[in-house]
C-alpha cells in the first residue's frame, strides 16, 4: 500500500524525530536523496548546468544543499533567490563554498539549464505560486530542462492536491520522509510527474492510519476474491445489473461484460435489454420486471444507461438489504436519507458532474477540490463514494478509513461506456463479498490497469469492450501470472 500524510502529521513526526538527532541532520539526508535523484536523471553531472529556484523556507534549503552537492561533482550551479536576504543561510553559504553562485540573469540562467530544482515551496507553502514566482515557474517549463519539484510542486496544496492559482509543472518529483496527499490527487498529481520517496527516517513516528493511500498490485492480489474448492456460483455471488434502455441498449452489454469478469458466480440482468445481453453472453441470468421479483442476488449494480427509467427501479433496488451501486442514471434523483438509512452499503459513483449535480455545485468546483468533495458526498449521503475522473477517489462516509486514491488511471478511459464495465465489474467485487471500499478501489484499479494493457495491446484509442475484455489480463496481472504489460508497476 502506498502512504500519503497531511503536512500536520509529517510535521509532527519530523518534530519527534529531530529532537533526537544532531541540527540539519533531515535536511541533509533529504538534500542527499535529492541530489542522488538529480544525478540520475542528468546521467553525466560534471559539466551539467543546474538552476535552484530557492525560495526563503527550508525547502529551498533542501534545494540549496543539494545544488552544492551538484556542484562539488563538478556541475556548474545557478541560484536563483526569491528572497534574497531571507535565503537559507546553511543552504546558500554551501552552495557558495562548493563553487556555485548566484545567478546574475535568473531567465539566461533558466534557457540555459539542463536541470531546474525547483525548491520555491514545499509543505510550508500557501495558496498557487506569488507574482514573483510564476515567471520563473514558466521559464523553466519553457525551457530544456530537467526540472525537478523538490518535496511537491510548488504552488500545489501538500494536503488535498488543489491548485489555487498557478502552480510549477515539473517532470519528476522527491519527496521526503512520506508521500503528501496531493501527490496523489489531480491537478497537483498532474504537475508533480513521477514521485520519488527518499526516505528520511520519519516512517517509525508516522502514525499506522495514513490520511490517504493508494493500492498497489499485491494489495490488489490479496483483495480479489478467490474461489474456494467447494465454491458454487451461489456462494461465489451472484450480481445483479439492472442498466440499459430501449436508448441504449448498449450500457447493458457492457455492464453485464464487466460484471462477468469481476469475480461473482453468475450474473442477473434485470431489464430491456435481455435479448442484447443474451446474444453476446448466453452463460447470463436475464429477466424482465422488477429487480425485486428477479430472484436473490448479493449486490445489485444500477443506473448505467437508463435513461428516464430509473427512477423506480433504484428505488426497489435501494430498498433491499443487499449491497447496492449506484451509477449514472440512478444517481440523478438519488435522495440522501433514503440511502442514509439502508441498513446494507451503498456505493455511488459519479463523475465531476453527476458529484457537481449532487453537490449542488459547479464541475469545475469539483475538478479543483476532489478530495474535500468525494469526502463530503460520502458524509452527505453516509455512503461510499467512487468519484471518477482523473484522479479516481475512493471515500467511505466517516472518518476510520483514509480515502484511496486510484494510481491506475489512465486519460484513454474517457471513452463512452467504460463507466457501465466499472459499474459491472465493481458490483460483481461487491457481490463477492468484498466491502463498498475495497471494492471501489479494486475495481477502479483494474478497470485502469484493463485500459492500460487494451492500449498496449491494441493500440489506440481504445473502447469500453475491449477494456471489459483486457479485465481477465488485468486480474493475472496483479496476482503475478506473466504473460504482461510493458511500464506497468
Ligand atoms: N518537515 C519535514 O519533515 C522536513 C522538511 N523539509 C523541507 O522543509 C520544507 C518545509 O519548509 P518550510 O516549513 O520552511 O516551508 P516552505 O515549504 O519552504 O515554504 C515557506 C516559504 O515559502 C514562502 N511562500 C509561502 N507561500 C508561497 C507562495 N504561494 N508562493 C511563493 N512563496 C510562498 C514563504 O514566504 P513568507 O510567507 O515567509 O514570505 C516561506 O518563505 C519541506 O517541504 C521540505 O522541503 C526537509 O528539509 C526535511 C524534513
Ligand atoms: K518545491
Amino acid at each position: 500500500m502506498r502512504t500519503a500524510y497531511c503536512v500536520e502529521t509529517v510535521r509532527a513526526a519530523e518534530a519527534e524525530l529531530m529532537a533526537r538527532l544532531p541540527g540539519g541532520a533531515l535536511m541533509h539526508r533529504a538534500a542527499a536523496g535529492l541530489a542522488a535523484a538529480c544525478a540520475g536523471l542528468l546521467g553525466r553531472v560534471y559539466g551539467a548546468r543546474v538552476v535552484v529556484l530557492a525560495g526563503s523556507g527550508d525547502n529551498g534549503g533542501d534545494a540549496l544543499y543539494a545544488g552544492a552537492r551538484l556542484a562539488r561533482r563538478g556541475a556548474g550551479v545557478a541560484a536563483v533567490l526569491l528572497a534574497p536576504d531571507r535565503a537559507h543561510p546553511g543552504g546558500l553559504a554551501d552552495l557558495l563554498a562548493s563553487g556555485g553562485r548566484v545567478a546574475d540573469d535568473p531567465f539566461e540562467a533558466l534557457a540555459a539549464a539542463d536541470l531546474v530544482l525547483d525548491g520555491i515551496t514545499g509543505i510550508g507553502g500557501k495558496g498557487g505560486l506569488r507574482a514573483d514566482a510564476v515567471p520563473l515557474a514558466r521559464a523553466a517549463r519553457g525551457s530544456n530542462a530537467v526540472v525537478v519539484a523538490v518535496d511537491l510542486p510548488s504552488g500545489t496544496e501538500a494536503d488535498t492536491g488543489e491548485v489555487r492559482g498557478e502552480a510549477l509543472r515539473a517532470d519528476a518529483t522527491v519527496t521526503f520522509g512520506a508521500y503528501k496527499p496531493g501527490l496523489l490527487v489531480d491537478p497537483a498529481h498532474d504537475h508533480a510527474g513521477p514521485v520519488r520517496l527518499v526516505p528520511i527516517g520519519l516512517e517509525e513516528h508516522l502514525p499506522s492510519v495514513p490520511d490517504l493511500e493508494a493500492l498497489q498490485h499485491g494489495d490488489v492480489a490479496r483483495l480479489l476474491p478467490h474461489p474456494a474448492a467447494e465454491s458454487d456460483k451461489y456462494r461465489r455471488g451472484v450480481v445483479g445489473v439492472v442498466a440499459g434502455s430501449a436508448r441504449y441498449p448498449g450500457a447493458a452489454v457492457l455492464a453485464v461484460a464487466g460484471a462477468l469478469r469481476g469475480g461473482a458466480g453468475a450474473v442477473r440482468y434485470v431489464g430491456p435489454g435481455a435479448d442484447a445481453v443474451i446474444a453476446r453472453f448466453p452463460e447470463s441470468l436475464v429477466q424482465g420486471g422488477p429487480p425485486s421479483k428477479a430472484g436473490r442476488v448479493q449486490a445489485w449494480a444500477v443506473g448505467p444507461g437508463l435513461g428516464e427509467d430509473a427512477e423506480g427501479a433504484v428505488r426497489d433496488v435501494l430498498a433491499s438489504d443487499v449491497p447496492v451501486l449506484v451509477d449514472a442514471d440512478g444517481l440523478r434523483l438519488l435522495d440522501p436519507q433514503t440511502v442514509r438509512t439502508r441498513a446494507a452499503p451503498t456505493l455511488l459513483t459519479p463523475h465531476a458532474g453527476e458529484a457537481a449535480a449532487l453537490l449542488g455545485v459547479s464541475r469545475e468546483e469539483v475538478e479543483s477540490a476532489r478530495l474535500a468533495s468525494v469526502r463530503e458526498l460520502a458524509a452527505r449521503f453516509g455512503a461510499t463514494v467512487l468519484l471518477k475522473g482523473s484522479t479516481t477517489l475512493v471515500a467511505a462516509p466517516g472518518d476510520a478509513a483514509p480515502v484511496r486514491a486510484n494510481p491506475m488511471g489512465t486519460p484513454w478511459l474517457a471513452t463512452a461506456g467504460s463507466g457501465d464495465v466499472l459499474s459491472g465489474l465493481t458490483g460483481s467485487l461487491l457481490a463477492a463479498g468484498l466491502d463498498a471500499r475495497d471494492a471501489g478501489s479494486v475495481g477502479a484499479y483494474l478497470h485502469g490497469l484493463a485500459a492500460r494493457l487494451a492500449a498496449a495491446r491494441g493500440g489506440t484509442p481504445i473502447t469500453a469492450q475491449e477494456v471489459a475484455d483486457a479485465l481477465p489480463s488485468a486480474c493475472r496481472d496483479v496476482r503475478n501470472i506473466r504473460d504482461v504489460v510493458p511500464g506497468v508497476s
